[in-house]
């Protein structure tokens, strides 16, 4: 491979931010006099960026869309307060990925993260952890008029890297990653311990189950 950068989702992939997610989503749903979900429900209804997640958290199901209702706007103000009180209450990393990240960065990889999370929770979160300074670009799910699985994400990140297709590896956990990186044309890996469902059916190129075994995938 000529792989010259790495493009990393967020949610599932570099962090674990269930707990913190579904600590938002259920205060949200206690601030408007519903019963909690539970965590396994709330993890299956993240991927589609803060939208999605407030209109399914407070329908309670995952066919639920965000139309911008009085109600859901009021969800989302809920949410969005108690989400940033929290971003790394109990978020951490997954194994393995600081000790890579630093290696890949030490090898000259430039790296980028592409998330449908917003900017509002992605910029403070990746502050909190301490690791923004780590990459080159930093997308979010409202940085750019598209969210994965659109192109438009990895086509933003090869433009300011100067890069062609092969050269980015984008690396998730869920349909939409390997969806976005399709449409784009890059090789793709998903990351097997995440938040998507049946990983080895999506198409990925490679699926992997420690964030490590990106370094096989290098020219050392
Ligand atoms: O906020 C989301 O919906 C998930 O974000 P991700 O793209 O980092 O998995
Ligand atoms: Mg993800």
């Amino acid at each position: 491979m000529t792989l010259r950068a790495f493009a990393f989702d967020l949610d599932g992939t570099l962090i674990d931010s269930i707990a913190d997610l579904a600590h938002a989503a259920n205060a949200a749903r206690a601030d408007l006099g519903l019963p909690p979900l539970p965590q396994a429900t709330v993890q299956g209804f993240v991927g589609d960026g803060a939208a999605s997640l407030v209109a399914r958290t407070l329908a309670g199901e995952h066919a639920a869309n965000w139309h911008g209702t009085p109600e859901q706007q009021q969800a989302m103000a809920r949410f969005d307060a108690h989400y940033k009180a929290g971003l790394t209450i109990a978020t951490r990393f997954y194994p393995e990925v600081q000790e890579t990240l630093h290696t890949l960065h030490e090898l000259g990889y430039r790296l980028a993260i592409v998330t449908n999370k917003p900017e509002r929770y992605t910029l403070p979160l990746l502050r909190e952890l301490g690791v923004s300074e780590r990459f080159d670009v930093i997308i979010g799910g409202d940085t750019l008029t598209e969210k994965k699985p659109s192109p438009l994400p990895l086509q933003h990140v090869l433009d300011t890297l100067g890069l062609t297709p092969a050269q980015l590896l984008m690396v998730g956990d869920s349909k939409n990653d390997v969806l976005a990186a399709k449409a784009a044309g890059t090789p793709s890996v998903l990351v097997s311990y995440g938040y998507g469902h049946d990983v080895h059916a999506l198409g990925a190129d490679h699926v992997i189950r420690f964030f490590s075994e990106l370094l096989e995938f290098i020219d050392q």
